[in-house]
């Protein structure tokens, strides 16, 4: 059997003198030791993608972080804080591309911008500064820190008993994760369910228990030192297994 095909959404960005569509390693490096996939970074070229051929010839989507958001408008709000970045080329990708895929049952992974896209596409909404919500705490990395510091784990998670990740992960005992987030989930999207949440009622994590895919998000960083954490292994691993499920039944419906 061939290496299941994933999907990674790419970001855009000016440097120098020049526009660029990319993909952080860390979310390239998932796919390949995590999920033992071949990851087919996407550039953030909207409705210039022909998706019924892309999605007829992949097997999953990985949808990254960024420090960009999804811009309001995408959930009927106005953009509050204008110095919040934005990604319109991102947006016009990943927002269709994951109700196609949603759609198709092909398996999806979301960490966090990611995690927020899918809620969004789905019909969700978003907080666009959880740290200025009644009752919620600050959920922001501190800026300066080095990496190593911004992404160690900060807060714990509990887990949905009977939810996908337990069984994923063997254990509904709580987590540690890292938090590097100005937004989150507000309200969830219809057909998705709470897999984990912060001690301050945060969403930190979804599924989508009537899809006919594989459908997991996280608001945190399972990427982050990924090799080093059993946590996050379990997760990726079940990821690729879905994709290489997915590979199969679409290779039997089509054996062409
Ligand atoms: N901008 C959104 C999402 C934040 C996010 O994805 N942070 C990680 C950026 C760097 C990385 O990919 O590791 C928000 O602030 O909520």
């Amino acid at each position: 059997m061939s290496t299941p095909i994933v999907i990674v959404p790419a970001c855009t960005a000016q440097e120098a003198k020049h526009p660029y569509h990319f993909a952080q390693m860390k979310y390239v490096d998932a796919v390949v030791r995590g999920a033992g996939c071949l990851p087919l970074v996407l550039p953030a070229i909207g409705a210039e993608i022909d998706l019924e051929t892309l999605l007829g010839t992949v097997h999953g989507v990985l949808l990254t972080g960024s420090p960009s958001n999804v811009h309001a408008s995408h959930y009927g709000e106005q953009v509050r804080d204008a110095a919040q970045p934005q990604d319109l080329p991102r947006d016009a990708t990943t927002l269709p591309l994951i109700r196609a895929a949603y759609q198709r049952g092909i398996p999806m992974l979301g960490i966090c911008l990611g995690f927020q896209e899918v809620n969004v596409a789905l019909g969700g909404t978003l907080h666009q500064a959880v740290h200025e919500v009644d009752g919620m705490t600050d959920h922001r990395e501190t800026k300066g820190l080095p990496a190593e510091q911004q992404y160690a784990p900060v807060h714990q998670v509990s887990l949905a008993p009977s939810g996908c990740m337990a069984a994923i992960l063997g254990s509904a005992d709580p987590i540690r994760v890292n938090s590097l987030h100005t937004q989150g989930v507000a309200r969830l999207a219809p057909g998705l369910a709470v897999e984990a949440h912060a001690d301050d009622g945060l969403v930190e994590a979804y599924s989508a228990p009537g899809a006919s895919g594989f459908l997991l998000a996280l608001q945190w960083h399972p990427e982050w030192r990924m090799a080093a954490n059993p946590v996050s292994m379990k997760l990726f691993g079940a990821f690729g297994n879905a994709c290489r499920d997915y590979q199969r039944r679409s290779r039997a419906a089509s054996p062409v």
